[in-house]
């Protein structure tokens, strides 16, 4: 059995992961938030690591308020960028394989081809900036990583767009959704079963993988989607970016090849609209 310490486990992929490895009879998982654990707490996090000796910890902690953090520069960074550099520290002195979770905001997204692993990150928020320094700060003090870049990402658990959606769907007459900002929905429970596929395959491959689930959307598109499982009749109006003002910029395109995660794990990813159909249906009961 390995011995796997999970951080920030109260948050929308810390659930998924604690519903996932219920589901799968997954042992070993250890939620340090429920003792209080904080990756900014470094004598903490040694006595977590002494304590445990741990094979594996995922890291799912993050500063994720998007637009906040062009204000919050100081406290996004530490979340991102200062807490995933003390992990990768104490994973080092412990021989412990660190799985980080990283964002596609990395990238500025003005190509419309699929992003690679390799391709060149330069994100434009300072979310996405503290994402790519956490990236870094991992690579440059530990060898045995996984750093899992997702997007989009929605469940039944915490908040998140189809929540938001469907509340905002429920409350006025119309909504104005951006429809040249193209990615894709990832949905957690999918994302949690393939860090535990990682896990459970022992692989040393290690480095950058891309996971999202299949296929492309709009935000638009996913609200469509959203709206017309969920049986909502509030019209959508698709918008331009710059008919939504927000304080962070988010790229434009963000659709990633996921061919090496698939390759190296024997990973079959569902496509977008069928994982929505089953949260959604989750969320209905
Ligand atoms: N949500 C999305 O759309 C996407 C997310 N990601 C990445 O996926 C990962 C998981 O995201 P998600 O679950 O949605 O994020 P959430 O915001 O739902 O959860 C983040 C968690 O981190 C915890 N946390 C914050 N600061 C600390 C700290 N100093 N020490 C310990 N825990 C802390 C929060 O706890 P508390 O609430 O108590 O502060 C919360 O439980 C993140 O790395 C994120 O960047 C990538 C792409 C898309
Ligand atoms: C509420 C709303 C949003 N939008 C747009 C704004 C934005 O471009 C897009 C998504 O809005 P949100 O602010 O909910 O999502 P956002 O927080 O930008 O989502 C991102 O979160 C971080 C953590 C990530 O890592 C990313 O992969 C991505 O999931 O929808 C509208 O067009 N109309 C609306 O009414």
């Amino acid at each position: 059995m390995n011995n796997t310490l999970v951080f920030g486990g109260s948050g929308q992929l810390g659930q998924c992961l604690k519903a996932v490895s219920t589901r799968d009879n997954f042992e070993g998982l250890i939620f340090t938030e429920e003792q209080g654990a904080n990756i900014l707490d470094v004598p903490s996090l040694e006595l977590l690591f002494q304590q445990h000796q741990p094979q594996y910890i995922i890291n799912c902690a993050a500063y994720t308020a998007v637009d906040k953090a062009e204000t919050d520069v100081d406290i996004a960074r530490n979340v991102n960028a200062e807490g995933p550099a003390n992990l990768a520290l104490l994973c080092k002195k412990y021989n412990t394989t660190f799985i980080h979770i990283s964002t596609d905001f990395v990238f500025a997204g003005n190509t419309t081809s699929l992003l690679s692993e390799d391709d060149i990150a330069e994100p434009i928020s300072v979310y996405g900036q503290t994402k790519l320094e956490g990236e870094q700060a991992i690579a440059e003090n530990t060898d045995q990583f996984f750093i899992l870049r997702t997007a989009w990402l929605y469940s039944e658990f915490a908040n998140n767009f189809v929540k938001t959606m469907l509340r905002l769907g429920a409350e006025k007459p119309e909504l104005k959704i951006i429809a040249d900002q193209v990615g894709t929905p990832t949905y957690g429970v999918d994302l949690a079963g393939a860090i535990l596929r990682i896990i459970a395959s022992g692989s040393d491959a290690y480095g950058v993988y891309h996971y999202s689930n299949e296929g492309v959307a709009s935000w638009y598109d996913f609200t469509k989607a959203i709206f017309d499982i969920a049986g909502v009749k509030t019209p959508v109006l698709p918008i331009r970016t710059e008919e939504y003002p927000t304080p962070a910029a988010r790229p434009k395109f963000s659709v990633m090849d996921k061919a090496k995660i698939k390759q190296t794990f024997n990973i079959n990813i569902p496509y977008w609209r069928d994982s929505l159909l089953s949260c959604i249906n989750i969320l209905a009961k």
